[in-house]
């Protein structure tokens, strides 16, 4: 049936097509008239976009146009405008961004939640992997899971912290629903494959309705979902979108014991973000093993009224029942009250690195 409004519509899409390339053009031109420490930056100009894009959108509500039904959702036109504003900045400057891969992972879905479709991708194997290629400098951000809401801190992240030096300029907050993918009907599943976060944040599930399955550990969700596309009687516990990617059945869904589950991921790099009121700071530090050093360290914060947003201990490589401590808490380094509980920790700490500063993540959708 031919679209009677298809010329209208042809119209509206070469209107948005020459838009675009105008807001492509400004983009350009401020980039060239930036300070050059922001036009080497690659993470910031994206989360400021970002930034943006979720007050336009908040202060549009429900009425972008009066004259015209409202039917695209808040999120939609987020992300369309995302999706935009990423390809206008790779056109000043491609950023290459590394995670643990293969692609659909939920670091993928995080970096593209974070980074936009204009971004380039580098699925990696690991996420030791992630932070050398970020380190040597053959990739320029990278994105890694931190913290879960039902598991706590990702031990593969953080022990690679506390093994090299590397800055987080960023963080991206994202709702994680799993799924129960295979291509083999639901009875026929005898082993259940995912990375070891995703098996733990569905426990509860997997044992109720597969009691008899073996738990098999990958590297990655997405490593998960190709093997069960692969391989009779494996079911995958990954995203929708893997299991799109695979061609596999959806035998469970949203099967998180937590239905609240999120996962925190780190955007590393080696950019300084500014202060925009709105920050967080991350902090790693080792202290003396003697009673009273943690509550010393906490009295800091509380003199200098910080919020304390994360804490979490890990033990430390080299000497035993000792202890490292990651703390994040809300301002900027540049912030009076933060920099004086830094002058004032690191003479109270035997090792203090400060993570980074950087915009806090603003919604979770
Ligand atoms: O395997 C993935 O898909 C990942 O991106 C890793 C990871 C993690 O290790 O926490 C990320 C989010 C979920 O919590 C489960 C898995």
């Amino acid at each position: 049936m031919p679209n009677s409004n298809q010329d209208k519509i042809d119209a509206i899409d070469r209107d948005i097509l020459t838009l675009v390339d105008q807001r492509a053009a400004l983009v350009i031109e401020d980039a060239k008239s930036s300070d050059p420490s922001e036009q080497a930056s690659s993470t910031g100009p994206m989360a400021l976009s970002s930034r943006h894009i979720d007050r336009l959108i908040a202060a549009l509500g429900n009425a972008a146009a009066p004259d015209v039904a409202n039917t695209t959702s808040a999120e939609s036109k987020r992300d369309i405008l995302r999706h935009i504003a990423s390809v206008c900045l790779a056109s000043v400057r491609p950023i290459r961004v590394a995670f643990l891969g293969p692609e659909y992972s939920y670091s993928h879905l995080a970096s593209l939640k974070y980074f936009g479709q204009g971004a380039d991708f580098a699925p990696l194997n690991s996420i030791p992997a992630v932070f050398e290629s970020v380190s040597r400098g053959d990739l320029a951000t990278g994105v890694v899971p931190i913290e879960n809401s039902t598991d706590g801190g990702i031990v593969d992240t953080l022990g690679m912290f506390v093994r090299l030096q590397m800055q987080i300029c960023g963080e991206v907050v994202l709702p994680i629903h799993h799924n129960l993918l295979s291509a083999s009907p639901r009875e026929a599943i005898t082993e259940i494959h995912s990375k070891p976060q995703a098996l733990s944040q569905c426990r509860g599930y997997l044992a109720t309705h597969f009691p008899g399955a073996r738990l098999v550990e990958t590297t990655s969700t997405t490593a998960a979902a190709k093997l069960a596309s692969e391989q009779p009687g494996v079911a995958a516990v990954a995203s929708l979108e893997a299991g799109r990617q695979y061609d596999l059945e959806v035998l469970g869904a949203s099967i998180e014991d937590n239905p609240n589950n999120v996962t925190r991921f780190a955007v590393l790099g080696k950019d300084r973000p500014q202060r925009t009121g709105d920050d967080k700071t991350s902090l790693l530090f080792q202290i003396n093993h003697q009673p009273g050093t943690l509550a010393d360290v906490m009295t800091i914060f509380k003199t200098n009224q910080l919020n304390m947003t994360w804490i979490e201990s890990f033990p430390c490589p080299e000497t035993r029942n000792e202890y490292l401590f990651f703390v994040e808490l809300t301002g900027h380094r540049d912030d009076e009250s933060v920099a004086d509980a830094i002058a004032t920790l690191s003479k109270q700490t035997k090792r203090l690195d400060v993570l980074g500063s950087y915009p806090k993540a603003q919604h979770v959708e």
